[in-house]
């Protein structure tokens, strides 16, 4: 038996043409479109190709796209700076500043500067805040991608068994947190969980973001279990995930792929949050359930 393979890049596609409709909507409504920020500090060549094809796909969803790129050395105080006038531009509706940055800056300094109204990733702490209050704010794409993948496949996910492997502030954590607002049974595991193979046995939904290429062996998989791979590890010979995809895809029932899973939906759900914020900043009522 083989596995279903969940289109992450097909499902993508459809959230950014529905998002692009919706921009258009917005542009004739607010007089101007929605627009995005994105800051990159240096040169890393993996984060400048990803600034680049977010940039395009922003400007392809029919919003603006501002991208401002900083030198490696930049200090503290210049990037800072740099997102207290982004905050005040009534043109800008999200603020992304590229992680990692360079290790001589402060990087949980600059995302509290963010204002959280702006804060489209959904990494200062105030919109972690609200995502474990269950108030309105923004929910970082990746996770919210995943659970949008899940809720395609599986439909309602109550009393489902959910296994996050990986407790970042930026997957793991806000993945678990979604998985219990939609009333599953969440595990959060992480390097320091005893038995991972037994907690993965019992779960119908295992989401892995561990960092570690081929991790999650398929034998430690439950029959029929829905597997969403957040992996994106380069190795010789290309791409892989934190799922070791060979023998996982003969015991799950559905599986993303590495490229072609969660990937595309992190841009797609960046555009979305970059048009929900556009909406409540300028108060335009939109209607996300239809994203
Ligand atoms: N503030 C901030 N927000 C982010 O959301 C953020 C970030 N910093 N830093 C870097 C990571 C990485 N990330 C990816 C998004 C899409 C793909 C993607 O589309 N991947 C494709 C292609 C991968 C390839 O071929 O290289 C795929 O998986 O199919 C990958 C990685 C967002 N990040």
């Amino acid at each position: 038996m083989s596995a279903d393979i969940i289109d992450g890049k097909a499902f993508a596609a459809g959230l950014r043409g529905r998002v692009g409709e919706a921009a258009g909507a917005f542009a004739k409504a607010a007089g101007r479109p929605a627009g995005l920020a994105v800051v990159l500090v240096g040169e890393d060549p993996a984060s400048a190709v990803y600034v680049r094809s977010k940039g395009k796909a922003t400007v392809a969803a029919g919003m603006a796209s501002f991208e401002h790129r900083l030198p490696a050395d930049t200090d503290q105080a210049t990037l800072e700076a740099l997102v207290d006038q982004l905050n005040a531009d009534p043109a800008v509706d999200g603020i992304l500043v590229q992680l990692p940055l360079p290790r001589h800056l402060d990087a949980d300094a600059v995302l509290l500067r963010i204002d959280p109204d702006k804060d489209v990733d959904g990494f200062h702490p105030v919109n972690a805040g609200r995502l474990a209050s269950g108030l309105p704010g923004f929910v970082p794409c990746t996770p919210l991608g995943c659970l949008m993948l899940l809720r395609d496949r599986l439909g309602d996910l109550s009393g489902k068994e959910a296994v996050v492997i990986g407790r970042s502030n930026i997957v793991g954590k806000p993945m678990a947190a979604l998985l219990t607002a939609d009333s599953a049974t969440v595990t959060l595991a992480h390097s320091r969980t005893r038995d991972l193979p037994s907690h993965v046995g019992r779960a119908d939904i295992v989401v892995a973001a561990v960092g570690r290429p081929n991790f999650v062996r398929g034998e430690w998989l439950k029959p029929g279990a829905t597997v969403i791979d957040v992996g994106i590890n380069r190795v010789e010979g290309g791409l892989v995930g934190d799922v070791d995809f060979a023998s996982a895809v003969e015991v799950a029932g559905a599986i993303t792929p590495v490229p072609g899973g969660v990937g595309p939906m992190t841009i797609a759900v960046l555009l979305r949050n970059t048009l929900v914020a556009a909406h409540r900043r300028a108060g335009v009522p939109l209607d996300d359930a239809t994203l």
